[in-house]
Protein backbone atom coordinates (compact mmCIF):
# COMPACT_ATOMS: atom_id res chain seq x y z
CA UNK A 1 0.00 0.00 0.00
CA UNK A 2 1.10 3.72 -0.77
CA UNK A 3 1.18 6.70 1.59
CA UNK A 4 -1.46 8.30 0.26
CA UNK A 5 -3.35 4.64 0.14
CA UNK A 6 -3.09 4.37 3.92
CA UNK A 7 -3.74 8.25 4.51
CA UNK A 8 -6.67 7.25 3.14
CA UNK A 9 -7.77 4.13 4.94
CA UNK A 10 -6.77 5.83 8.37
CA UNK A 11 -9.63 9.08 7.13
CA UNK A 12 -12.34 6.22 6.63
CA UNK A 13 -11.64 4.58 9.93
CA UNK A 14 -12.04 7.54 11.92
CA UNK A 15 -14.99 8.70 10.27
CA UNK A 16 -16.48 4.74 11.19
CA UNK A 17 -15.07 5.22 14.99
CA UNK A 18 -17.25 8.76 14.49
CA UNK A 19 -20.14 7.03 13.60
CA UNK A 20 -19.78 4.29 16.01
CA UNK A 21 -19.16 7.11 18.49
CA UNK A 22 -23.08 8.25 17.58
CA UNK A 23 -24.39 4.90 17.33
CA UNK A 24 -23.32 4.07 20.72
CA UNK A 25 -24.43 7.16 22.47
CA UNK A 26 -28.10 7.05 20.75
CA UNK A 27 -28.18 3.27 22.01
CA UNK A 28 -27.75 4.83 25.40
CA UNK A 29 -30.38 7.72 24.72
CA UNK A 30 -32.83 5.01 23.37
CA UNK A 31 -31.91 2.62 26.54
CA UNK A 32 -32.67 5.51 28.87
CA UNK A 33 -35.75 5.54 27.42
CA UNK A 34 -36.78 2.47 27.53
CA UNK A 35 -36.31 2.34 31.07
CA UNK A 36 -38.85 5.44 31.60
CA UNK A 37 -41.23 3.16 30.01
CA UNK A 38 -40.53 0.39 32.35
CA UNK A 39 -41.07 2.57 35.32
CA UNK A 40 -44.47 3.81 33.86
CA UNK A 41 -45.62 0.23 33.15
CA UNK A 42 -44.65 -0.69 36.53
CA UNK A 43 -46.90 2.05 38.20
CA UNK A 44 -49.56 -0.37 36.23
CA UNK A 45 -47.95 -3.96 36.87
CA UNK A 46 -47.86 -4.22 33.31
CA UNK A 47 -45.68 -6.95 31.74
CA UNK A 48 -42.75 -5.52 29.63
CA UNK A 49 -42.46 -7.20 26.97
CA UNK A 50 -45.26 -5.97 24.15
CA UNK A 51 -44.43 -7.93 21.11
CA UNK A 52 -47.04 -5.95 19.24
CA UNK A 53 -45.00 -2.72 19.50
CA UNK A 54 -41.51 -4.63 19.00
CA UNK A 55 -43.07 -5.89 15.30
CA UNK A 56 -44.19 -2.35 15.08
CA UNK A 57 -40.83 -0.72 15.94
CA UNK A 58 -39.29 -3.64 13.84
CA UNK A 59 -41.41 -2.79 10.50
CA UNK A 60 -41.23 0.89 10.89
CA UNK A 61 -37.37 0.28 10.93
CA UNK A 62 -37.33 -1.51 7.74
CA UNK A 63 -39.74 1.15 6.52
CA UNK A 64 -37.26 3.86 7.37
CA UNK A 65 -34.35 1.96 5.98
CA UNK A 66 -35.73 1.25 2.17
CA UNK A 67 -33.21 -1.90 1.77
CA UNK A 68 -30.24 0.61 1.97
CA UNK A 69 -28.49 -1.39 5.01
CA UNK A 70 -29.28 -5.02 4.09
CA UNK A 71 -32.24 -5.88 5.50
CA UNK A 72 -31.95 -9.01 7.43
CA UNK A 73 -28.89 -7.44 9.32
CA UNK A 74 -30.86 -4.69 10.84
CA UNK A 75 -33.18 -6.86 11.46
CA UNK A 76 -31.15 -9.07 13.45
CA UNK A 77 -29.25 -5.96 15.03
CA UNK A 78 -32.73 -4.35 15.86
CA UNK A 79 -33.97 -7.46 17.74
CA UNK A 80 -30.82 -7.87 20.19
CA UNK A 81 -31.29 -3.48 20.78
CA UNK A 82 -34.72 -4.18 21.83
CA UNK A 83 -34.15 -7.01 23.59
CA UNK A 84 -31.32 -5.56 25.88
CA UNK A 85 -33.99 -2.46 26.08
CA UNK A 86 -36.82 -4.39 27.48
CA UNK A 87 -34.56 -6.42 29.52
CA UNK A 88 -33.17 -3.48 30.97
CA UNK A 89 -36.83 -2.94 32.26
CA UNK A 90 -37.60 -5.99 34.31
CA UNK A 91 -34.69 -8.72 33.93
CA UNK A 92 -36.33 -11.79 32.53
CA UNK A 93 -35.52 -15.52 33.07
CA UNK A 94 -37.02 -17.58 30.11
CA UNK A 95 -37.02 -21.39 31.36
CA UNK A 96 -36.82 -24.03 28.27
CA UNK A 97 -36.68 -27.47 27.61
CA UNK A 98 -32.91 -28.23 27.75
CA UNK A 99 -30.01 -28.94 27.68
CA UNK A 100 -28.58 -25.52 26.13
CA UNK A 101 -28.61 -25.80 22.11
CA UNK A 102 -31.86 -27.88 21.49
CA UNK A 103 -34.53 -26.25 18.93
CA UNK A 104 -36.30 -25.45 22.10
CA UNK A 105 -33.34 -23.00 23.29
CA UNK A 106 -32.89 -21.63 19.64
CA UNK A 107 -36.78 -20.66 20.20
CA UNK A 108 -36.08 -19.24 22.85
CA UNK A 109 -33.56 -16.72 21.72
CA UNK A 110 -35.76 -15.97 18.60
CA UNK A 111 -38.26 -14.98 20.62
CA UNK A 112 -36.67 -12.89 23.21
CA UNK A 113 -33.34 -11.96 21.63
CA UNK A 114 -30.13 -12.85 24.05
CA UNK A 115 -30.56 -10.19 26.56
CA UNK A 116 -33.11 -12.39 29.27
CA UNK A 117 -31.23 -15.31 31.32
CA UNK A 118 -32.20 -18.41 29.55
CA UNK A 119 -32.60 -21.63 32.11
CA UNK A 120 -32.42 -24.79 30.65
CA UNK A 121 -35.04 -27.52 32.34
CA UNK A 122 -34.81 -31.01 32.22
CA UNK A 123 -38.29 -31.74 30.95
CA UNK A 124 -41.45 -30.34 29.25
CA UNK A 125 -43.22 -30.66 32.59
CA UNK A 126 -40.44 -29.06 34.05
CA UNK A 127 -40.99 -25.79 32.27
CA UNK A 128 -44.35 -25.79 32.78
CA UNK A 129 -43.57 -26.02 36.82
CA UNK A 130 -41.12 -23.34 36.74
CA UNK A 131 -43.08 -20.62 35.27
CA UNK A 132 -46.47 -21.56 37.99
CA UNK A 133 -44.30 -21.34 40.78
CA UNK A 134 -43.22 -17.82 39.38
CA UNK A 135 -39.31 -19.45 39.17
CA UNK A 136 -39.04 -18.51 35.35
CA UNK A 137 -40.88 -15.42 33.98
CA UNK A 138 -41.25 -17.13 30.77
CA UNK A 139 -41.00 -20.82 29.52
CA UNK A 140 -40.78 -22.12 25.98
CA UNK A 141 -42.11 -25.82 24.84
CA UNK A 142 -42.84 -27.45 21.49
CA UNK A 143 -46.20 -28.01 20.74
CA UNK A 144 -45.98 -29.50 17.40
CA UNK A 145 -43.71 -30.78 14.29
CA UNK A 146 -44.99 -30.62 10.96
CA UNK A 147 -43.73 -33.83 10.20
CA UNK A 148 -44.08 -36.09 13.90
CA UNK A 149 -47.37 -33.98 15.15
CA UNK A 150 -48.09 -32.63 18.55
CA UNK A 151 -45.81 -33.05 21.47
CA UNK A 152 -48.01 -35.06 23.93
CA UNK A 153 -46.23 -33.84 27.21
CA UNK A 154 -47.03 -30.06 26.23
CA UNK A 155 -50.77 -31.04 25.95
CA UNK A 156 -50.40 -32.46 29.34
CA UNK A 157 -48.77 -29.28 31.20
CA UNK A 158 -51.28 -26.94 29.67
CA UNK A 159 -53.84 -28.99 31.50
CA UNK A 160 -52.05 -30.18 34.50
CA UNK A 161 -50.15 -26.40 35.26
CA UNK A 162 -51.81 -23.06 35.84
CA UNK A 163 -50.25 -20.84 33.39
CA UNK A 164 -51.33 -18.77 30.15
CA UNK A 165 -49.61 -19.05 26.41
CA UNK A 166 -48.33 -15.87 25.67
CA UNK A 167 -47.05 -16.33 22.47
CA UNK A 168 -46.42 -18.88 19.95
CA UNK A 169 -42.42 -19.13 17.65
CA UNK A 170 -41.71 -21.02 14.61
CA UNK A 171 -38.62 -22.24 13.81
CA UNK A 172 -37.44 -24.22 10.76
CA UNK A 173 -35.90 -27.39 11.81
CA UNK A 174 -32.86 -28.62 9.71
CA UNK A 175 -30.79 -31.85 11.58
CA UNK A 176 -27.28 -32.11 10.81
CA UNK A 177 -25.06 -35.19 11.68
CA UNK A 178 -22.13 -34.47 13.83
CA UNK A 179 -18.95 -35.94 15.20
CA UNK A 180 -15.53 -35.65 16.61
CA UNK A 181 -13.94 -35.84 13.24
CA UNK A 182 -16.59 -35.48 10.63
CA UNK A 183 -15.67 -38.14 9.06
CA UNK A 184 -18.93 -40.94 8.10
CA UNK A 185 -16.46 -44.30 8.53
CA UNK A 186 -16.15 -43.45 12.10
CA UNK A 187 -19.62 -43.73 13.11
CA UNK A 188 -20.60 -46.86 15.06
CA UNK A 189 -23.53 -45.47 16.69
CA UNK A 190 -25.93 -42.55 15.93
CA UNK A 191 -27.61 -40.55 18.94
CA UNK A 192 -30.67 -38.25 18.91
CA UNK A 193 -33.97 -37.17 20.23
CA UNK A 194 -36.38 -40.02 18.95
CA UNK A 195 -38.40 -37.14 17.27
CA UNK A 196 -35.20 -36.33 15.25
CA UNK A 197 -34.02 -39.97 14.33
CA UNK A 198 -37.49 -40.29 12.43
CA UNK A 199 -37.22 -36.84 10.53
CA UNK A 200 -33.86 -38.38 9.72
CA UNK A 201 -35.20 -41.93 9.00
CA UNK A 202 -34.54 -41.88 5.16
CA UNK A 203 -31.62 -40.56 5.20
CA UNK A 204 -29.73 -42.95 7.46
CA UNK A 205 -31.48 -45.62 5.55
CA UNK A 206 -30.29 -44.94 2.48
CA UNK A 207 -26.39 -43.98 3.46
CA UNK A 208 -25.93 -45.42 7.15
CA UNK A 209 -27.80 -48.72 6.89
CA UNK A 210 -25.84 -51.02 9.06
CA UNK A 211 -25.27 -48.06 11.43
CA UNK A 212 -27.71 -48.66 15.17
CA UNK A 213 -29.40 -45.72 16.15
CA UNK A 214 -29.95 -44.44 20.30
CA UNK A 215 -32.42 -42.58 21.31
CA UNK A 216 -31.11 -39.88 23.97
CA UNK A 217 -33.34 -37.19 25.99
CA UNK A 218 -32.46 -34.26 23.67
CA UNK A 219 -30.58 -33.33 20.59
CA UNK A 220 -27.72 -31.49 22.52
CA UNK A 221 -27.79 -34.54 25.13
CA UNK A 222 -26.61 -36.98 22.03
CA UNK A 223 -24.28 -33.88 21.12
CA UNK A 224 -22.68 -34.08 24.32
CA UNK A 225 -21.90 -37.79 24.23
CA UNK A 226 -20.47 -37.48 20.45
CA UNK A 227 -18.34 -34.76 22.29
CA UNK A 228 -16.67 -37.94 24.50
CA UNK A 229 -16.88 -40.72 22.00
CA UNK A 230 -15.68 -40.66 19.06
CA UNK A 231 -17.64 -43.56 17.65
CA UNK A 232 -20.48 -42.07 18.59
CA UNK A 233 -22.09 -39.05 15.79
CA UNK A 234 -25.27 -37.08 16.99
CA UNK A 235 -28.19 -35.61 14.73
CA UNK A 236 -28.62 -32.12 16.25
CA UNK A 237 -28.72 -29.07 15.48
CA UNK A 238 -26.14 -26.28 14.02
CA UNK A 239 -25.51 -24.58 17.07
CA UNK A 240 -25.48 -27.99 19.17
CA UNK A 241 -22.07 -28.44 16.29
CA UNK A 242 -20.57 -25.01 17.03
CA UNK A 243 -21.22 -25.24 21.48
CA UNK A 244 -19.99 -28.87 22.02
CA UNK A 245 -17.09 -27.86 19.24
CA UNK A 246 -17.89 -30.86 17.06
CA UNK A 247 -17.54 -31.61 13.03
CA UNK A 248 -20.57 -31.87 10.72
CA UNK A 249 -20.86 -34.64 8.66
CA UNK A 250 -23.62 -34.09 6.46
CA UNK A 251 -25.83 -31.06 6.87
CA UNK A 252 -29.84 -30.72 6.54
CA UNK A 253 -30.29 -34.54 6.84
CA UNK A 254 -34.23 -34.33 7.03
CA UNK A 255 -36.36 -36.35 5.22
CA UNK A 256 -38.88 -33.79 4.37
CA UNK A 257 -38.09 -30.09 3.34
CA UNK A 258 -40.29 -27.29 5.45
CA UNK A 259 -39.79 -29.07 8.48
CA UNK A 260 -40.86 -26.61 11.04
CA UNK A 261 -41.72 -26.85 15.33
CA UNK A 262 -44.54 -24.85 16.84
CA UNK A 263 -43.39 -24.10 19.72
CA UNK A 264 -45.23 -22.32 22.64
CA UNK A 265 -44.38 -19.24 24.77
CA UNK A 266 -46.21 -19.85 28.51
CA UNK A 267 -46.14 -16.98 31.21
CA UNK A 268 -48.87 -14.89 33.07
CA UNK A 269 -50.36 -12.21 31.32
CA UNK A 270 -52.38 -11.55 28.74
CA UNK A 271 -50.98 -9.98 25.28
CA UNK A 272 -52.92 -7.12 24.32
CA UNK A 273 -54.88 -7.32 20.67
CA UNK A 274 -52.08 -7.17 17.55
CA UNK A 275 -54.86 -7.36 14.65
CA UNK A 276 -53.28 -11.20 14.22
CA UNK A 277 -53.54 -13.25 16.69
CA UNK A 278 -54.67 -16.72 17.76
CA UNK A 279 -56.79 -18.03 20.61
CA UNK A 280 -55.97 -21.43 22.36
CA UNK A 281 -58.51 -23.49 24.56
CA UNK A 282 -58.29 -26.50 26.37
CA UNK A 283 -61.82 -28.42 26.52
CA UNK A 284 -63.70 -31.72 27.13
CA UNK A 285 -66.92 -32.71 25.30
CA UNK A 286 -70.06 -34.22 26.42
CA UNK A 287 -70.12 -37.87 25.59
CA UNK A 288 -73.02 -37.49 23.59
CA UNK A 289 -74.01 -37.56 19.71
CA UNK A 290 -73.51 -34.73 17.93
CA UNK A 291 -70.85 -33.18 20.90
CA UNK A 292 -68.12 -32.17 18.12
CA UNK A 293 -70.48 -31.04 15.49
CA UNK A 294 -71.57 -28.33 18.46
CA UNK A 295 -68.34 -27.18 19.05
CA UNK A 296 -67.34 -26.43 15.74
CA UNK A 297 -71.27 -25.06 14.20
CA UNK A 298 -70.76 -21.65 15.94
CA UNK A 299 -66.86 -21.41 15.08
CA UNK A 300 -68.70 -21.99 11.34
CA UNK A 301 -71.57 -19.69 11.74
CA UNK A 302 -69.23 -16.54 12.90
CA UNK A 303 -66.61 -17.08 10.67
CA UNK A 304 -64.31 -17.87 13.20
CA UNK A 305 -61.08 -19.71 11.28
CA UNK A 306 -60.29 -23.48 13.49
CA UNK A 307 -56.43 -23.53 13.00
CA UNK A 308 -56.12 -26.69 15.30
CA UNK A 309 -58.04 -29.12 16.89
CA UNK A 310 -56.35 -32.13 19.03
CA UNK A 311 -57.72 -34.71 20.79
CA UNK A 312 -55.86 -36.00 24.22
CA UNK A 313 -57.58 -39.23 26.22
CA UNK A 314 -58.48 -38.37 29.53
CA UNK A 315 -55.89 -40.44 31.70
CA UNK A 316 -58.08 -41.29 35.01
CA UNK A 317 -61.37 -41.52 32.44
CA UNK A 318 -61.05 -44.28 29.82
CA UNK A 319 -62.57 -43.23 26.47
CA UNK A 320 -63.19 -39.65 27.15
CA UNK A 321 -61.26 -36.94 25.40
CA UNK A 322 -59.81 -33.51 26.19
CA UNK A 323 -59.58 -31.39 23.07
CA UNK A 324 -56.69 -28.69 22.43
CA UNK A 325 -58.29 -25.94 19.66
CA UNK A 326 -56.49 -22.74 18.15
CA UNK A 327 -58.89 -19.94 16.74
CA UNK A 328 -57.98 -16.98 14.68
CA UNK A 329 -58.47 -14.07 16.77
CA UNK A 330 -58.33 -12.38 20.50
CA UNK A 331 -60.43 -13.11 22.81
CA UNK A 332 -60.56 -9.44 23.25
CA UNK A 333 -62.67 -9.47 19.79
CA UNK A 334 -66.47 -9.84 20.23
CA UNK A 335 -66.93 -12.24 18.10
CA UNK A 336 -64.30 -14.34 19.41
CA UNK A 337 -65.34 -13.81 22.76
CA UNK A 338 -69.47 -15.04 21.73
CA UNK A 339 -67.73 -17.92 20.04
CA UNK A 340 -66.19 -19.20 22.83
CA UNK A 341 -69.34 -18.45 24.97
CA UNK A 342 -71.19 -20.48 22.76
CA UNK A 343 -68.45 -23.58 22.45
CA UNK A 344 -69.12 -23.46 26.17
CA UNK A 345 -72.28 -24.80 26.07
CA UNK A 346 -71.82 -28.08 24.60
CA UNK A 347 -68.79 -28.61 27.13
CA UNK A 348 -68.44 -30.37 30.18
CA UNK A 349 -64.95 -27.62 30.73
CA UNK A 350 -63.79 -25.46 28.83
CA UNK A 351 -59.95 -23.65 29.98
CA UNK A 352 -59.09 -20.38 27.61
CA UNK A 353 -54.91 -20.55 27.86
CA UNK A 354 -54.29 -17.27 26.26
CA UNK A 355 -54.85 -15.26 23.43
CA UNK A 356 -51.01 -13.82 21.78
CA UNK A 357 -50.15 -12.71 18.99
CA UNK A 358 -49.93 -15.08 15.70
CA UNK A 359 -45.80 -16.16 14.91
CA UNK A 360 -44.32 -14.67 12.32
CA UNK A 361 -44.27 -16.73 8.85
CA UNK A 362 -40.71 -17.94 8.78
C1 LIG B 1 -39.77 0.14 25.27
C2 LIG B 1 -40.82 -0.65 25.43
O1 LIG B 1 -40.75 -1.91 26.06
C3 LIG B 1 -40.30 -3.08 25.40
C4 LIG B 1 -39.17 -2.74 24.52
C5 LIG B 1 -39.43 -2.27 23.25
C6 LIG B 1 -38.35 -1.56 22.47
O2 LIG B 1 -37.19 -1.62 22.88
O3 LIG B 1 -38.67 -0.90 21.47
C7 LIG B 1 -40.70 -2.43 22.68
C8 LIG B 1 -41.70 -3.07 23.35
C9 LIG B 1 -41.49 -3.67 24.69
O4 LIG B 1 -41.35 -5.07 24.55
C10 LIG B 1 -42.17 -0.24 24.98
O5 LIG B 1 -43.15 -0.88 25.41
O6 LIG B 1 -42.29 0.72 24.21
Amino acid sequence: MKDNEVKRLLELRKKIDEIDKELVSLLQKRLKVAKEIGAEKAKFSSQPLDVTREREVLKNILDINGGVFPDDGLKVIFSEIISACRNAQRPAKIGYLGPATTFTHMAACKFFGHSPEFIPQRNITEVFEEVERGRTDFGVVPLENSVEGTVALTLDGLHDFKVKVVGEVYLPISHDLMNKSGRIDQIKRILSHPHALAQCKGWLQRNLPAVPTEEVVSTAQAARWAAVDPEVAAIASPLAARTYDLQIVAKSIEDFAGNTTRFLVLGHYCPRPSGRDKTSLLLSLEDRPGSLFKLLKPLAEKGINLTKIQSRPVKDEPWRYLFYVDIAGHIEDPVVKEGVEAIKKGCTFLVWLGSYPMGLPI
